[in-house]
């Protein structure tokens, strides 16, 4: 028997990525509204309760609403929004960091940068080799697709923006989810930026090791990055040592999550790069449904 998925926000950046996924994936009905239909209350409504699993690809005001319309106890929820990944009741859905998303209903997506964050500071934190209350920064460049149809429209139309500085208000949205996950005392300082790239992501996390109370080698970082990801599809620890990391503007989809860690003995630089549509949108979603319908884990992944 098939498991009926309902994308809600299927037309939009996210959502067309997971319905593409879908289509090629066996064990799956994917149900989507028509156009003129896609933001009808009752039809949105009606889908979503004959659904056993519905994906959310929506903004947050409107993925609230869509939990709030779910009148049964079976339907289960994959929200792609920011609006419950500190919530009550709600399991974050970063497999990889050992949440149980097999075995939740409502599962809540982890947000992009955070996905690279959290997977370079968890499990470092968790070893003890940075203090839970150590002050952390995070920079990160994301691709301009990260913003959705609105943004994609403004560095499409505008032609000539090569970076968009922002965030500078701090409190950025992702936030809370990166001191929660991450169990640090402190938020870190968030300085996101996007550039005239479609798809991808840099996240870095400066460190200086010298300062740390545990005076970690470069080779305990990677050990305790290893310990926490090997075995895993998705993500990749990698050794060997770089002189650069490119970002093209026609980077192509990935759902790899690759980890480097670059030090001397005194400092660090710890970076993630991801596809913010894959690993840190559709490809996640994808992920956490295979597992909460005990699908092949890997379907609709391009590993
Ligand atoms: N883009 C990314 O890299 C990532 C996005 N996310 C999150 O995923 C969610 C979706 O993002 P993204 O796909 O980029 O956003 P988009 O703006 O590209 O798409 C959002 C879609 O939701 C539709 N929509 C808006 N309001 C409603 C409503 N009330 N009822 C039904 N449909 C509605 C929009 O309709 P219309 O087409 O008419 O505008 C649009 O198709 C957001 O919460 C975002 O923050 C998470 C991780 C990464
Ligand atoms: C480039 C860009 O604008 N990115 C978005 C985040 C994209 C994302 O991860 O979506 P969620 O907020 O749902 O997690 C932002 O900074 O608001």
């Amino acid at each position: 028997m098939s498991v009926a998925v309902f994308i809600d926000g299927a037309e939009g950046t996210t959502g067309i990525e997971i319905r593409e996924r879908l289509a090629s994936c066996e064990g799956i009905e994917t149900v989507t509204l028509a156009d003129d239909r896609r933001k009808d209350v009752d039809a949105r409504r009606t889908a979503i309760n004959d659904a056993d699993v519905v994906i959310l690809c929506l903004p947050d005001a409107a993925a609230k609403d869509a939990v709030a319309m779910i009148a049964n106890d079976r339907t289960r929820v994959i929200d792609a929004s920011s609006a419950h990944r500190t919530a009550d009741g709600w399991t974050y859905g970063f497999p990889e960091l050992g949440f149980d998303v097999a075995n939740a209903r409502f599962v809540s997506n982890p947000g992009c940068y955070p996905t690279g964050f959290l997977a370079l500071v968890a499990p470092l934190v968790r070893a003890s080799l940075i203090p839970a209350d150590w002050p952390l920064t995070v920079n990160a460049v994301s691709g301009y697709s990260g913003g959705g149809k609105a943004l994609i429209a403004r560095f499409e139309s505008e032609g000539d923006l090569a970076f968009r500085g922002y965030g500078y208000a701090l409190g950025h949205k992702h936030v809370p989810e990166m001191q929660r996950h991450a169990g640090l005392a402190h938020a870190p300082v968030f300085a996101p930026g996007v550039v005239n790239a479609y798809r991808g992501m840099v996240v870095e996390v400066p460190l200086h090791l010298a300062a740390l109370p545990a005076r970690p080698s470069r080779t305990a970082l990677l050990d305790a990055l290893h310990a926490a990801f090997d075995g895993a599809a998705l993500v990749r620890v990698h050794d060997e040592a770089a002189d650069e990391l490119l970002l093209r503007t026609d980077q192509p989809p990935s759902d790899a999550l690759d980890l480097y860690v670059f030090a001397d003995a005194t400092q660090a630089r710890l970076v993630a790069t991801l596809d913010n549509l894959g690993k840190g949108a559709s490809g996640a979603a994808v992920q956490n449904l295979n597992l909460m319908a005990g699908l092949d884990p890997l379907a609709g992944l391009r590993v």
